[in-house]
């Protein structure tokens, strides 16, 4: 492996900045089913739907931390292809999410373009459920580890389900059933680069966001991830990365399958803070998205789950449509966008509104 200093070298997290204290889960507790652990885990879920997931020291599971390593340089191989190279991997105009973004590609509501490069590693394609689109040479070498890598994401997000599942009192298996590994989803590893700005024109990198699928397992390195917590008047901010943690948070579909009990919280990426905006930053994420054709809808059969309001109906709208419809209906190319329609689900949350 060829090793890569940016990976490595750059400053620490500052102390002196306000950061977002999130509860931090044991996957090797939940993985022994210990019910307070699943409690706390349940109310992250509710409150915030963001948590630090301690993946150290879980078994087999926490082999995903020498993947991610390796995955981080095949990142910065895979962004340092010319651009007209990494361009013919940008499917968004066949109607695809998966594949290269470039910087600039998505408008932000405030009318500034993104300022981060990114690449979505279709799951599909890597375990070979289907195969629609080319992958580049540099991400083909490194498929033994992505496979590792998407199983073992996949596999703790499946176990995070399942514990959701069975606290709502769902029939067994519900959720499991809607993501299974081996059908068509919008799972996806994204690599994120984001180079640093001039210090007196720093922007919002990626726009804010929640997340469009269920469940997303976040692996930072440098700062820049930053939440709006729940509150009416309630100000950005950052999470700060922690060694041998994930970070996860919940998505729109499990907003939707429980009826806004679980949050999708808001999120973006900004400067790094302190020294670190001078660095590049890079960054990982695992999607897991229901199976393209599950539809996003309140599901029957828990008591926990809030009935909808008087006369609310539903749109009838599938995993694979919302992802599409939110992932690509903010590019920078379209003629117009409608950022009423696009948007995600934090208007829904059942606990604290927020403002969008
Ligand atoms: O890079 C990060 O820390 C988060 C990126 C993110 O929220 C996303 O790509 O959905
Ligand atoms: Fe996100």
């Amino acid at each position: 492996m060829v090793s890569h200093k940016v990976l490595t070298h750059y400053p620490p997290f500052p102390d002196d900045v306000p950061t977002f204290s999130l509860f931090t889960i044991s996957l090797s507790k939940l993985l022994a089913r210990d019910e307070i652990e699943t409690q706390r885990l349940i109310q992250a879920c509710e409150e915030i739907g963001f948590f630090y997931l301690n993946v150290q020291d879980a078994g087999s599971a926490s082999k995903i931390l020498e993947d991610v390593d390796r995955i981080f340089h095949t990142a910065v191989d895979l962004f340092d292809l010319p651009l007209e190279e990494k361009k013919k991997y940008d499917f968004s105009g066949r109607g695809s999410y998966f594949g290269y973004k470039e910087t600039g590609a998505e408008v932000l509501r405030d009318g500034y373009v993104d300022r981060n490069e990114s690449y979505n590693v279709p799951r599909n394609e890597m375990l070979a459920v289907s195969n629609d689109f080319p992958t580049p040479e540099v991400l083909q070498r490194s498929r033994p580890v992505f496979q590792s890598m998407m199983r073992t994401s996949h596999s703790i997000a499946s176990l995070l389900l399942e514990l959701i599942n069975d606290n709502l009192g769902l029939p067994k298996n519900t959720l499991n059933n809607f993501h299974r590994i081996d059908m068509p989803s919008g799972d996806a590893v994204r690599l994120i680069k984001a180079p640093p700005q001039p210090e007196n024109d720093r922007r919002t990198a990626l726009a804010e966001h929640t997340d469009y699928g269920s469940i997303t397992i976040v692996f930072n390195r440098m700062g820049g991830l930053q939440v709006l917590p729940p509150g009416e008047t309630t100000k950005w901010v950052y999470v700060r990365p922690l060694p041998g943690h994930a970070i996860v948070n919940i998505g729109d579909a499990m907003v939707k399958f429980t009826s806004g009990l679980l949050r999708s919280n808001l999120h973006r990426i900004v400067s790094p803070p302190g020294d670190q905006a001078n660095y590049t930053r890079y960054s990982m994420l695992y999607f897991c998205r229901p199976d393209d054709h599950v539809l996003l809808r309140r599901l029957e059969g828990s008591s926990r789950i809030p009935k909808l309001g008087e006369g609310v109906v539903e749109e009838p709208i599938n995993s694979k449509d919302w992802v599409l419809r939110r992932g690509l209906g903010r590019r920078s190319n379209l003629p117009s966008i409608d950022f009423e329609k696009t948007a995600g689900t934090e208007m829904m949350n059942r606990a604290v509104k927020v403002k969008a």
